[in-house]
């Protein structure tokens, strides 16, 4: 199959955790794909930005706080760029033979650190956003949410997104919330700083909803 054909809906299963930073995403991320390796699934376990050569080097770009003053617009275009990338090489492959795929941030991340957060017009991020994405959606995400000053803040070395300030952080949170609360089918909300357990056994209940019986075979 050519890498240009759409994923179709009934082709693996795309998990998404979102939320502000040092929440807890990767730590969910990880144990969730531990869960489903065990009950014998395939799952790629990614992130954005940066899980691809050419999005190692946009990450680099993008958070070092180096890089300094960027337009808002052209950080924008280098996240959507990460996105775009990561698809193709990565992501869309793993849907196309049937994994499943959990993702660490994706479009919503955009949505609310450049759209909310850099108080860009959101529905032109969302457009951005979408194209470069081919309008993938994520069949569930998973929002790990808490006040960012019990996360941000308890970081000492912040990069170029995490030392954007309260304000910025503030936006971001109740952004991320808002597309939880427009579309309850497809996200999951809890609280970040529930028990690292707590939070594991509810998302598990969750997939396990979405991921039929014989191990391996998938329903979305
Ligand atoms: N439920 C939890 N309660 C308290 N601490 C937690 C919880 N989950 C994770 N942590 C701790 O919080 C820190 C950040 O966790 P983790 O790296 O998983 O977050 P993250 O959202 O992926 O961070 P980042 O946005 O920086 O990538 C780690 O020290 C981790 O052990
Ligand atoms: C995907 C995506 C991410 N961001 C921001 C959010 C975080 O501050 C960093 C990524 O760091 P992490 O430690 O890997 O979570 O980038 C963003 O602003 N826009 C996006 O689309």
């Amino acid at each position: 199959m050519s890498g240009s054909e759409p994923v179709r809906p009934d082709q693996g299963l795309f998990i998404v955790f979102e939320g502000g930073d040092g929440v807890g995403k990767s730590t969910q991320a990880d144990l969730l794909c531990r869960w489903l390796t065990e009950a014998g699934v395939e799952c790629v376990r990614t992130f954005e930005p940066g899980d691809s050569l050419v999005g190692t080097k946009i990450r680099q770009i993008v958070l070092d706080p180096a890089t300094g003053d960027l337009a808002p617009r052209a950080e924008a275009l280098l996240y959507a760029a990460d996105k775009a990338h990561h698809l193709y090489e990565l992501v869309e492959p793993a849907l196309r033979r049937g994994a499943v795929v959990v993702c660490d941030r994706y479009v919503d991340s955009m949505l609310a650190y450049q759209g909310a957060g850099r108080v860009l017009d959101i529905a032109e991020v969302e457009r951005v956003a979408r194209w470069a994405t081919g309008d993938l959606r994520p069949h569930l995400t998973v929002l790990l949410d808490v006040d960012p000053s019990e996360a941000v803040h308890s970081k000492v070395d912040k990069d170029r997104l995490e030392a954007a300030g309260d304000v910025f952080h503030q936006r971001t949170r109740e952004y991320f919330l808002q597309l939880a609360a427009r579309d309850p089918e497809h996200y999951l909300v809890l609280h970040a700083r529930d028990s690292v357990e707590q939070i594991a056994a509810a998302v598990q209940d969750r997939v396990h909803q979405l991921v039929s019986a014989p191990p391996g075979r998938l329903v979305s």
